[in-house]
């Protein structure tokens, strides 16, 4: 049956009834508002409110920009930045962090945690997040679990952070982060390093340098003791004399004099001094010119580059000196250096070698001191003892009484003897060394007994001094030889 338009009419609801239904599903939901607030909490409210309306609008997530942290620097240079990162980040490991390196340097009472490959940290600085990452060349090649724990060799770290930060991130963050580092240097907590070549990559190998040498403890004469104090303090003051009359920020010093008179001791002592870093440059190992380029440029700031016994480098001395030596002055850096001239049959040559101390760190580095040392300065190329190339010449001679003294105060404790006068003239007529005499006041920790027996070894050496002058070699041997035939009969 058809439903004419009047009975459709009829079947709806009167405009008053659905007034009233609007009246009664306004107050619900009045009341349902009310119950809400009131039984959910607020953050619960903003929360939801939030996810909803990020889901709406679906943003694109903010780009993201990376930096490499490496452990060099154009390929020569070594980044400073990786060490102070390491060290920012061992203080930043949480409980996030569920892999963690743990260890301990020799000079450290606490441990020290380190970040492994994979692990993350998540840092803020000045209202920006930043993530940090420790990854390896090698991760992609192989991704063995093992690995993680394996040598930091090759490793970098990955920082990203929001592109919009990119300025914070490089102008205020990172220089902190080297700032800790500096201020952390000078506190004195940095523990000095003794690098060697070479480790597989060709490269220096550290150690903790921990030597007890200091000038106080030095056996030298005050006054060359003061001088060479006095010349590293004018060094490190004048970083910006050396930057305006456009000079390598270096200096040179040749220490020479006979063997056990102290050459390495002042080397320790001078890496005390400036907590300095060592690298003791081998001269042997190195193969080619290039290869000694590289190994200088690979050296860190604030460094001792020490080649020790450097007459016995024969890649340095060995020049034909048939030449006519002023003319080889004049103009040494203008001779043919090329491994295939015939005046060289070293692996690399001396030009090399003072170039670089002379130009090449204007550009790479700075703060670096060489320290070449020799027991006979008379073998020595002139170019390396040209005024200019050596800054100071420092003759390492034998003990004496000013240079007892300090041995005795070392090892003894004392400062006064009643057999210092008669030590004191036996040293002043007599060569001793201070590895000599160090050895004879290592014997006992009684200052008479060890007194006495410095004593003896004197006069046995000013007999055999006498001797030698009265019969000359052959006498001294003999007598040398009756005095053992005399131990021996008892
Ligand atoms: N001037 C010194 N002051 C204090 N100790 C010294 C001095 N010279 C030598 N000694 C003592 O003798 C030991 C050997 O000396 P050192 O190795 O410094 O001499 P060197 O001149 O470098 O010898 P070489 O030329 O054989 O390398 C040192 O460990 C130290 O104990």
């Amino acid at each position: 049956m058809a439903c004419t338009l009047v009975q459709y009419a009829r079947m709806l609801p009167s405009s008053a009834s659905l007034l009233s239904y609007y009246a009664s599903f306004s107050t619900s939901m009045m009341l349902l508002r009310n119950a809400c607030k009131e039984l959910v909490p607020e953050k619960l409210e903003e929360y939801v409110l939030e996810k909803l309306s990020s889901f709406f609008s679906r943003k694109a997530p903010p780009s993201q920009s990376t930096f490499i942290i490496d452990d060099y620097w154009d390929c020569f240079d070594r980044n400073e930045l990786i060490k102070a990162v390491t060290l920012y980040l061992s203080s930043k490991i949480g409980p996030n962090n569920k892999t963690v390196k743990v260890g301990k340097f020799r000079k450290q009472e606490d441990l020290t945690t380190g970040l492994v490959r994979g692990e993350e940290i998540v840092d803020k600085f000045d209202g920006i997040e930043v993530t940090w990452k420790l990854l390896n060349e090698n991760d992609n090649e192989n991704s063995g679990r093992q690995k993680r724990y394996v040598s930091d060799a090759n490793s970098y770290f990955e920082l990203t952070f929001e592109e919009k930060d990119r300025d914070i991130v490089l102008k205020k963050y990172l220089t902190r982060i080297l700032q800790i580092h500096e201020a952390n240097k000078n506190q004195g907590q940095r523990v000095l390093q003794l690098f060697t070549k070479k480790n597989y990559r060709g490269s220096w190998t550290s150690l903790d340098f921990d030597h007890p040498s200091t000038f106080d403890t030095l056996a030298m004469d005050y006054d060359l003791k003061k001088a060479i104090m006095d010349d590293l303090d004018k060094f490190l003051s004048r970083k910006d004399f050396y930057r305006r009359v456009g000079k390598a920020w270096k200096r040179g010093y040749l220490l020479y004099g006979p063997p056990g008179t102290g050459k390495s001791s002042l080397i320790a002592a001078i890496a005390n001094y400036l907590k300095y870093d060592i690298y003791n440059l081998e001269l042997g190992s190195v193969t080619s010119d290039t290869d000694l380029r590289d190994t200088l440029l690979d050296t860190g700031n604030k460094s001792l580059i020490v080649v020790e016994d450097i007459d016995c480098n024969q890649e340095v001395w060995n020049r034909d000196l048939s030449d006519d030596d002023d003319e080889y002055y004049d103009d040494d850096e203008n001779d043919d250096n090329s491994p295939g001239n015939s005046n060289y049959d070293s692996k690399f040559t001396l030009s090399t070698l003072l170039n670089c101390m002379d130009g090449l760190w204007s550009v790479c580095g700075d703060e670096r001191i060489f320290v070449f040392t020799t027991n006979h300065k008379e073998l020595l190329d002139p170019a390396l003892l040209r005024p200019g190339r050596m800054d100071m010449h420092i003759h390492m001679s034998y003990c004496t009484t000013q240079g007892f003294r300090v041995l005795v105060s070392n090892y003894l404790e004392i400062q006064e003897h009643p057999l210092f006068e008669e030590i004191d003239d036996l040293i002043r007529t007599l060569e001793v060394t201070p590895a000599a005499l160090a050895e004879e006041l290592m014997k006992s920790e009684l200052p008479d007994v060890a007194l006495e027996g410095v004593l003896s070894y004197l006069k046995k050496k000013k007999m055999e001094k006498d001797t030698k002058r009265k019969f000359g070699r052959e006498g001294a041997r003999q007598e040398k030889k009756m005095e053992k035939a005399a131990e021996k009969a008892g």
